[in-house]
């Protein structure tokens, strides 16, 4: 099978530091994928070169069979790469609704003129992105709250609307940079079953950044492992919690490995 996503020799350096060195590994469609690794080792990075935040030092990244890089990020998101942001990113002005509503009418086909002019084509178009973002937020648990500031969500809630965005423009890859940071007990608890089912429903492929690592190992078809930016291990979950080097570079990490 073609991989989705194919990452080859990519490095990244910050003047002196290599926040990512020669860092190589393919993510097949349909596949869970997490990434993990001690604090600092670069995962976060690596997220930003791979949807095109940030300019690579060296290698290549292929997304469905293309080479993405030097495209600019909302290319690669209309491509069906989209992503959500260990810093929650929402437009905390406007309403649930709305910020799901937003880049679908981004990416809308009708013209300004037809928008302007309230032509059926644009009211049509109109309620299809209504509908849709009322179905994403159905699916999060955010149908009551569409009119309600994103600013006024709680935590969990403002996670889940972040993820309902990125859902908006159907991608066929979805990064999510952890998801169950700053969640409860109870709500890190359904978030598995809910990747899981997002899978499903939208014939995803998911790559996730996550340091509750129960939750990987529980979740994750394939794991890679990063440590000061350079690629220790990568495999099935049962690998890579055996794995010495995991091991070692987790030791006197908060974040224990078993
Ligand atoms: N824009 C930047 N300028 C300079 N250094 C940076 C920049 N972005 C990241 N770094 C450095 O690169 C290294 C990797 O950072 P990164 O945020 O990718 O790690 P991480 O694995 O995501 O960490 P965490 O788990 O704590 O979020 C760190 O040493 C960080 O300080």
């Amino acid at each position: 099978m073609n991989a989705i996503l194919s990452l080859e020799g990519v490095s990244r350096s910050f003047g002196g530091l290599m926040a990512v060195g020669d860092v190589g590994f393919s993510v097949q469609p349909g596949e869970i994928f997490g990434l993990i690794g001690p604090n600092g080792a670069g995962k976060t990075t690596l997220f930003n070169l791979i949807s095109g935040l940030t300019p690579v030092s060296a290698g290549r990244i292929s997304f469905l069979g293309k080479d993405i890089l030097g495209i600019a990020p909302h290319k690669v998101a209309s491509m069906g790469m989209a992503r959500t942001f260990q810093n929650i990113r929402l437009f905390s002005g406007m309403s649930v609704l709305d910020n799901v509503r937003a880049p679908m009418q981004a990416f809308a086909e009708t013209g300004l003129l037809s928008d302007l002019l309230g032509l059926p084509a644009s009211r049509a178009q109109e309620r299809r992105i209504r509908d849709r973002a009322m179905e994403l937020l159905g699916l999060v648990g955010l149908d009551s709250k569409t009119h309600d500031l994103a600013s006024s969500l709680p935590y969990g809630e403002r996670r889940r609307l972040e993820i309902a965005r990125a859902l908006a423009l159907r991608p066929k890859l979805l990064l999510l940079d952890e998801p169950a940071a700053g969640l409860n007990l109870a709500e890190k608890a359904e978030l598995s079953s809910f990747i899981r089912d997002l899978r499903t429903r939208f014939d995803l492929t998911v790559l996730i950044i996550e340091h509750h690592v129960p939750l990987v190992m529980g979740l994750c078809d394939r794991l890679a492992v990063l440590n000061f930016g350079r690629l220790i291990c990568q495999g099935k979950p049962d690998d890579v919690r055996s794995d010495q080097c995991v091991i070692d570079a987790y030791l006197g990490d908060s974040h224990a490995v078993a």
